[in-house]
């Protein structure tokens, strides 16, 4: 079936944390419609930009794209923006069921009110290993009053501006602000209806499939429905092995499914909260109320809203246990990775000066930025000087460098649109390494990693430093859960592996909207000499300007 959806996309005023602000809408809604469909459907959306003074593009997360990699939706990488007054159409096969993402890949636009949900349902034949009675969906997101505009113009400014904690979380797109500390410029109506919490009603007894999903731009929550055990069963459109949590993590570019019971006192509703996690919170715990049906749904629970775990340096074991726990595939849905890789990249990560005195993340001290013309039609139509063709570095000096110490002060990295080639189906393992930041106390913090156009297995998490000669005893070969996104704990390493076995060129990067703009990602090719002949829509920026009147 081909499931065809028609976009606008604008700039609207919203009152989502009661504070009236711009944000980005589709049809005037954000978040955005929610895209359904089952597994082996086509998905056809024409996305028209009547955003005025700013281009976009718009990225389908979880979805690999198998042959259709110029629909990936990654602006520099797999297409030129989309610019004003545009309409551009994406058309791709969710070939997978599961719970996924849509958002906004240009700037931060993401964090602007770009973004939904996508669920696959399994063809009506096809039973999943869990059953439920009712289906429902939550998204999070954090939200500030600066525009992404501010914001993103503070991190490349000398000196640095950094974009702080978020003013708000938002559960469903709503959130609140407390407007007697709004600032005299602000409207703020706690009345608004835009920021009445999100209420999910629940009838006792019931069964209840809750897909959690995560395009925060900085935080990672702790999400908990007071009261009641969350049963995980599929993280990002895999089917985990079972595990029951109190509360549940979530790292941005993560989605989930938990199962709960309506089974407390059904005379009283209860709280759902997400709470920040790994970094000092700074903001009000995102709201939303379970309502048991026929309780009123505006009747506030009669308990303190829940805390989360306490912040103190060192939430992280909590954490890592937790993603441990949930690394491990369904028994019945195992697919085994190979056995042994072709090639490990070892990246370290570490926030570092660069030459012009800009602060940046880098991967093995290179930097990320983004080139004017995409790599797929660069690397497809054989463009030169397109980008650093220099292979970017494959590790870092290991044996030497001291992750938990601060890098120096100085310059010590470099910015290149350098990429890492991949052999065509050759087996890849990326061990991500953390590192102390620029800070001169000790801190670490966590990156949620999200890679384009592949699953991966997560084979293990680890604290300090990798060894190489060592720690791939510690693999996970047998039952690894795939994912396409992952975190990083502070200050430890996490290994995956995938098979470069998807024709184009695929972004690997942290999940931040803030770490992503300030360089923190790579490029991956593969099969370039496969990839058939591109649309010509996602040309005619940079040099490929030209090829779109060439194609015409
Ligand atoms: O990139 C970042 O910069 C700040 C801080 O390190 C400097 O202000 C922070 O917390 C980040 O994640």
């Amino acid at each position: 079936k081909v499931r065809v959806h028609r976009w606008d996309i604008s700039y609207a005023f919203k009152s989502q944390d009661c504070v009236r602000n711009l944000a980005v809408t589709i049809n005037g809604q954000t978040p955005g419609p929610t895209i359904r469909a089952e597994m082996g459907d086509t998905v056809v959306v024409h996305v028209k930009n009547n955003l005025v003074t700013e281009n976009t593009a718009i990225h389908w997360h979880g979805i690999r794209q198998i042959g259709t990699p110029w629909f990936d939706g990654t602006e520099g990488v797999t297409q030129c923006p989309i610019v004003p007054g545009d309409t551009f159409t994406y058309r791709f096969v969710v070939d997978r069921p599961g719970t996924y993402l849509y958002h906004a890949h240009y700037g931060m636009q993401r964090s602007a009110g770009l973004y939904g949900l996508i669920q696959v349902a399994l063809p009506a034949a096809q039973a999943e290993p869990f059953s439920y009675d009712y289906d429902r969906s939550i998204i999070l997101n954090d939200w500030w009053h600066d525009t992404t505009q501010q914001l993103s113009t503070g991190l490349a400014s000398v000196p640095f501006v950094w974009v702080n904690e978020p003013k708000s979380i938002l559960i469903n797109g709503r959130g609140k602000f407390n407007c007697s500390l709004a600032a005299a410029n602000q409207v703020c109506n706690a009345t608004s209806p835009d920021c009445s919490p999100f209420v999910l009603t629940v009838v006792p007894g019931m069964t209840y499939r809750l897909r959690i999903a995560s395009v925060s731009s900085l935080s990672a929550f702790n999400f908990e429905i007071e009261g009641h055990d969350l049963l995980v069963v599929e993280a990002d459109g895999h089917y985990v092995n079972p595990f029951a949590v109190k509360n549940l993590n979530i790292y941005s570019g993560e989605t989930y499914s938990v199962l709960f019971t309506a089974d407390r006192d059904a005379s009283r509703n209860y709280w759902i909260a997400a709470n920040v996690v790994g970094r000092r919170p700074d903001t009000e715990p995102g709201i939303a109320v379970l309502n048991y049906y026929p309780n009123h749904p505006r009747r506030t629970p009669p308990t303190a809203r829940p805390e989360g775990p306490l912040w103190n340096w060192n939430d992280t074991d909590y954490r890592e246990q937790q993603s441990i726990a949930l690394s491990r595939s369904h028994p019945d849905y195992i697919h085994p990775p190979p056995a042994t890789s072709d090639r490990t990249i070892l990246l370290l990560n570490t926030q570092n000066r660069v030459e012009d005195g800009r602060t940046r993340w880098s991967l093995n001290g290179v930097s990320h930025d983004m080139p004017h013309t995409p790599y797929l039609i660069a690397l497809r139509e054989g463009l030169r000087h397109a980008f650093d063709e220099t292979p970017a570095p494959e590790r870092y000096d290991y044996e030497n460098y001291d992750v938990s110490r601060h890098p120096p002060a100085v310059v010590n990295a470099t910015i290149s649109t350098s990429i890492y080639r991949l052999k065509f189906n050759s087996t890849v393992d990326v061990v991500l390494q953390n590192a102390n930041t620029l800070a001169n106390s000790s801190n670490s913090e966590t990156h949620p990693w999200h890679l384009h156009g592949h699953d991966f297995w997560v084979l293990a998490y680890g604290t300090g430093k990798f060894d190489p000669r060592r720690d791939t005893s510690k693999f996970n070969l047998v039952d690894p859960i795939m994912k396409n996104t992952v975190a990083l704990h502070p200050f430890g390493w996490t290994a995956i592996r995938f098979r470069a076995d998807n024709p184009g060129a695929w972004a690997f990067h942290c999940h931040i909207e803030a770490h992503f703009v300030m360089g923190m990602g790579v490029v991956f090719a593969e099969g370039v000499d496969r990839i058939g002949r591109l649309p010509t829509s996602i040309m005619g920026c940079g040099d490929s300007k030209f090829l779109r009147a060439r194609h015409h």
